[in-house]
């Protein structure tokens, strides 16, 4: 397996407590990590998210993105929901890291889309690997996902891997002023659903 367990603890969290569980990905030697709250009932749809490492967004408060909105939401959810999972995937943007990412964003700065940027640079639009989602849900006993996503791609990916994801749950929060043309390709390159409401509401 490409993918080892290594530890759990707690993870007190200002929605509840969540226990985290540490994986060590053997292939490019990431280390993830799955969130859980509450009992996960077995052969039942879990509310779940995965969610792709974004440091600006996630820890520095960017509002370049929706990341660090979707995570919260995501906890939040689940927090009310009574149980649920995270997998935080250490694939920060889209893949190519935080420095490509870094030059990504300069390239936007002086006019390239989300995609055309990563492409300037030689990388493809989104360079992700879902292959360690299906060991880290068998590893928490989740096996039919309720996914809190916008991206079908990501659902594909996941049914590609054999993980059976029941339903996808839109995860449509923290639109602003800084990311309405990011989401907007999100929507029209990169084929993410998002309601029209989105891009004229909080305006
Ligand atoms: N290369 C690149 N990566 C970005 C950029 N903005 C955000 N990211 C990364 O994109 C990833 C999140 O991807 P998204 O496509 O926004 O979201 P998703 O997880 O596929 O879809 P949702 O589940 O709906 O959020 C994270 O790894 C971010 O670091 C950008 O402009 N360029
Ligand atoms: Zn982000």
């Amino acid at each position: 397996m490409s993918v080892k367990y290594v530890a759990s603890s707690k993870l007190p969290t200002p929605w509840g407590v969540f226990t985290m569980h540490g994986f060590e990905d053997l292939k490019s030697g990431k280390e993830h990590v799955a969130l859980t709250f509450g009992e996960l009932e077995a052969n039942t749809p879990i509310l779940g998210r995965i969610h792709s490492e974004c440091l600006t967004g996630d820890a520095l408060f960017s509002l370049r993105c929706d990341c660090g909105f979707q995570l919260q939401t995501a906890m939040q959810h689940i927090a009310e929901a009574g149980q649920g999972f995270i997998l935080y995937l250490r694939q920060e943007g889209r893949g190519i890291g935080l420095i490509n990412k870094i030059r990504a964003y300069e390239l936007q700065d002086a006019g390239a889309n989300t995609v055309e940027a990563n492409e300037q640079l030689g990388f493809a639009a989104d360079m992700r690997k879902y292959d360690m989602i299906a060991p880290m849900l068998n590893k928490i006993g989740v096996n039919q996902v309720k996914l809190m996503t916008n991206n079908p791609r990501k659902v594909n990916a996941l049914k590609d891997n054999g993980v059976e994801v029941s339903e996808r749950v839109p995860l449509q929060v923290g639109k602003n002023r800084y990311n309405e043309s990011y989401l907007k390709t999100k929507s029209t390159v990169l084929g993410h659903l998002m309601s029209e409401h989105h891009f004229h509401d909080n305006d």
